[in-house]
């Protein structure tokens, strides 16, 4: 298995020493949203939040103006109802300045000891933890180049009793960088993998990749590039309007949109989507095919996860810009990491995780 890994000549994996972050995209302010708070410990827990971010980046706190959803505190301590009115513009500083990065990518498979093997020996991955949930009847097992703390991984997910998903038409693949794609793909034959897609250059450009499949048949995309810290690079995704989604992961997201390449002569276009270069930091590749407005999403893929300082902040931007809030920001039950879920303009989900509570997860 060793020698497997070894001959994918994968990149070293040296945890990164930060996320780089430029801020090269900008929008107009145009209007306030509102939003509303439902208890008393969570419009505390803004107010102190706001204190926080501004000791933590220096900038001046959110504007919050009196409504008539606003926090009525009595003297006896009584809420009636709690809201905000924030200010786009105090909301894009904030999200662009928020400490965020992917975190792992969950999904649904069939047989989870069979995946492992095939990530582990095809892949070169390792296994880094797993916990099973019976009461929820299901395992967890997350796999990746390097620890969870400094690198984006997978998180499979093993329900009970359930052999097969449907992957659905909208999922994409995911992306994994090796230095030689060809050698890859014979090692991946040698274990017995599936390649769906010979070496060689990409239809329309120079880059070599190729495509091979998971035992539950996800897409992976060999991608030949030069040594980097962050192998597992891309989660694809097809959209229905990409530029109503560039607008919407940058401004409700705060990620940079990195490159945007248009390939007539297969009519589609992929925008990459992320929080720092794509040499260094998986990102998200938006695709659009020409004239497809929507995809059939299955039941196989779940979402990606990012890290945030401030879940409850991060719900208000995603309101703000016209996101679906799926799941209102808070604990969860029983581990008390604080998580928010929302929904791209497509559907897609994703969930922010507390970087505090998170790295507590992991110790
Ligand atoms: C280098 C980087 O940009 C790519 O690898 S793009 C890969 C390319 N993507 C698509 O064709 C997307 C559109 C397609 N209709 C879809 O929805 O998946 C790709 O998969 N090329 C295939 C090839 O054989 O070159």
């Amino acid at each position: 298995m060793a020698a497997a890994a070894a001959s994918l000549q994968l990149a070293s994996f040296r945890p990164l020493a930060a996320v780089a972050r430029s801020s090269t995209s900008t929008f107009a302010a145009a209007s306030v949203a509102f939003s509303t708070v439902p208890s008393r410990r969570v419009a505390l827990f803004n107010l102190a939040s706001v204190i926080h971010q501004v000791q933590l980046f220096g900038i001046k706190p959110w504007k919050h103006r009196k409504t008539v959803n606003d926090v009525v505190a009595s003297s006896a301590g009584n809420i009636a109802q709690a809201g905000t009115t924030v200010n786009q513009e105090d909301a894009t500083e904030w999200v662009k300045k928020d400490n965020r990065r992917l975190l792992h990518v969950v999904y649904r498979v069939g047989d989870l000891d069979k995946t492992i093997k095939f990530y582990t020996e095809c892949l070169g991955m390792k296994l880094l933890r797993k916990r099973d949930i019976p009461e929820e009847r299901y395992t967890n097992a997350f796999l990746g180049y390097g620890p969870e703390d400094s690198h984006f991984v997978v998180e499979l997910t093993y329900n009970y009793g359930v052999d097969k998903y449907d992957i659905g038409t909208g999922f994409g693949h995911f992306g994994i960088a090796v230095e030689d794609v060809a050698k890859t793909v014979d090692l991946i034959k040698a274990k017995g993998g599936k390649v769906t897609r010979e070496p060689g250059p990409v239809k329309g450009g120079k880059s070599v990749i190729a495509f091979i499949e998971d035992p539950d048949g996800y897409k992976f995309e060999l991608l030949e590039r030069g040594p980097t810290p962050e192998p597992l690079c891309q989660i694809m995704l097809r959209v229905g309007d990409l530029d109503q989604s560039i607008e919407f992961y940058q401004k409700a997201f705060g990620m940079d949109l990195l490159r945007k390449r248009d390939n007539p002569e297969y009519k589609y276009t992929v925008a990459m989507m992320g929080y720092g270069p794509e040499d260094k930091n998986a990102v998200l590749e938006l695709t659009y095919n020409y004239g497809v407005k929507e995809y059939g999403k299955g039941n196989a893929y779940a979402q990606i996860a990012v890290g945030t300082d401030d879940v409850y902040k991060t719900a208000e931007v995603v309101k703000l810009y016209g996101g679906k809030v799926t799941r209102e920001p808070g604990p969860l039950p029983g581990i008390n990491t604080k998580i928010t879920a929302c929904t791209d303009p497509d559907g897609w989900k994703t969930v922010f995780v507390d970087n505090i509570d998170f790295a507590k997860e992991l110790e």
